[in-house]
């Protein structure tokens, strides 16, 4: 079915002007005043007068199959509901497995991928988990990438970090050299998702990746990047040098790192202020656990992850001055550029993923993923197992 959405205020990231959008899975034209009756076909028009067109957001590290466990069974977070994801406006999802990579499998995270994919959201995977070497489907991550076609990269390989398999840098170059290379075999982007704990290693290794070996910056993919402003200082270096690093979203319950000295939206202003926004993006780590240790690495107790996460942080960052049109840029044009998706933009071509907002309130009132409305003024689709 071919759509028109008409007289929203767009923001393509750049905001644009009212404009109306005729699309079917992909953009097909976009200008002012379209008359829907003169094209010589059936066309759905939805009238968004007083709402915003953005591009879908895209969550970069979600573990859609559930994570944790660092405190012992009871403490397994459950899995993604794909209403989480379209309530809070993302349409693409990349999915990983965490810590536990033993009763967490990569042919449950690739079900589920499907799941998602079947209920209308973009999913890509990674495959492995922690811990070096990988968990995968084939044995090999060169396989893996370039033969299970969910597959676009590695991650989240734990580095510094007490939970880590303490990889040496001999593995960790060995992964990224597969990754490239299963990448390029098959068309995508090999990237590598490095989880960077609080270890005063830091992204040493990365560091030495880019500046001793032959492999490019852009398969280095560094998340928790925000965990503490030493750490992003060292981002902040990392992405002077081209690399995109990935800061986890400032959590809507968690008000311990909203109130800590330093957390997400300080990092994503500063990064502003430095001109390295484009060099930034934000993921939830939906369901995946936050767990908290002692000083002497004892669990003290964990809170899991959301996707709303990720809507939440960008409208802080604009209650802080940042203009919407800059703020969206983590969750639309710079995941797609790391993962060199079609998607990200209000264009012509460009896959048909929106999010419409109250452009007051900034609340999420219409959501389409692959040119399907998912949720039309806060309506759901029907989804399965969801009342
Ligand atoms: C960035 C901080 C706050 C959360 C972060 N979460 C994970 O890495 C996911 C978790 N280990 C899981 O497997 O579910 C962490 O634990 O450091
Ligand atoms: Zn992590
Ligand atoms: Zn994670």
């Amino acid at each position: 079915m071919v759509r028109v959405i008409k007289n929203a205020k767009i923001f393509a990231p750049k905001y644009v002007g009212k404009l109306d959008v005729i699309f079917h899975n992909r953009i097909i034209h976009i200008s002012k005043d379209v008359n829907p009756f003169f094209v010589p076909f059936e066309i759905e028009i939805y009238d968004a007068s007083g709402l915003l067109l953005l591009p879908g957001l895209i969550d970069p590290h979600v573990h859609i199959t559930g994570g944790g466990g660092e405190g012992g069974f009871e403490t397994r977070t459950p899995e993604l509901k794909i209403s989480e994801c379209i309530k809070n406006g993302i349409t693409t999802v990349i999915g990983c497995l965490g810590t536990d990579g033993v009763t967490r499998s990569l042919e449950n995270l690739y079900a589920k991928a499907k799941a998602l994919e079947n209920e209308g959201l973009n999913i890509f995977i990674y495959t492995g988990s922690y811990r070096l070497p990988p968990v995968t489907f084939t044995g090999s991550v060169i396989k893996d990438i370039v033969l299970i076609d969910k597959v676009i990269g590695v991650g989240e390989i734990a580095i510094s970090d007490h939970r880590s398999s303490q990889p040496t840098f001999e593995e960790i170059l060995r992964v990224v050299a597969d990754a490239r290379v299963g990448g390029m075999i098959s068309g995508k982007p090999g990237t590598v998702n490095f989880h960077v704990g609080a270890g005063k290693r830091g992204i040493d290794y990365l560091f030495e990746i880019i500046q001793n070996t032959e492999i490019p910056i852009q398969h280095l993919y560094p998340t928790h990047m925000s965990r503490n402003k030493w750490l992003f200082e060292h981002g902040l270096e990392f992405a002077m040098r081209g690399g995109m690093i990935d800061l986890t979203a400032l959590q809507p319950k968690n008000d311990e790192s909203s109130k800590s000295e330093f957390n997400t939206i300080d990092a994503i202003l500063k990064a502003y202020e430095n001109n390295l926004l484009e060099n930034i993006t934000i993921s939830s780590d939906g369901q995946g656990s936050l767990p908290k240790f002692d000083e002497m690495g004892n669990f003290v107790g964990l809170s899991v992850g959301s996707v709303s996460s990720v809507w939440h942080t960008i409208r802080k960052v604009v209650e802080n001055g940042l203009p919407l049109e800059e703020a969206i840029k983590v969750s639309t044009t710079n995941p797609a550029k790391v993962f060199k998706l079609n998607k990200g933009r209000i264009e012509k071509g460009y896959d048909a993923d929106f999010v419409l907002v109250n452009e007051e309130t900034l609340e999420i009132v219409s959501v389409v993923s692959k040119g399907e409305f998912l949720m039309k003024d806060g309506v759901l689709k029907n989804l399965n197992f969801e009342f």
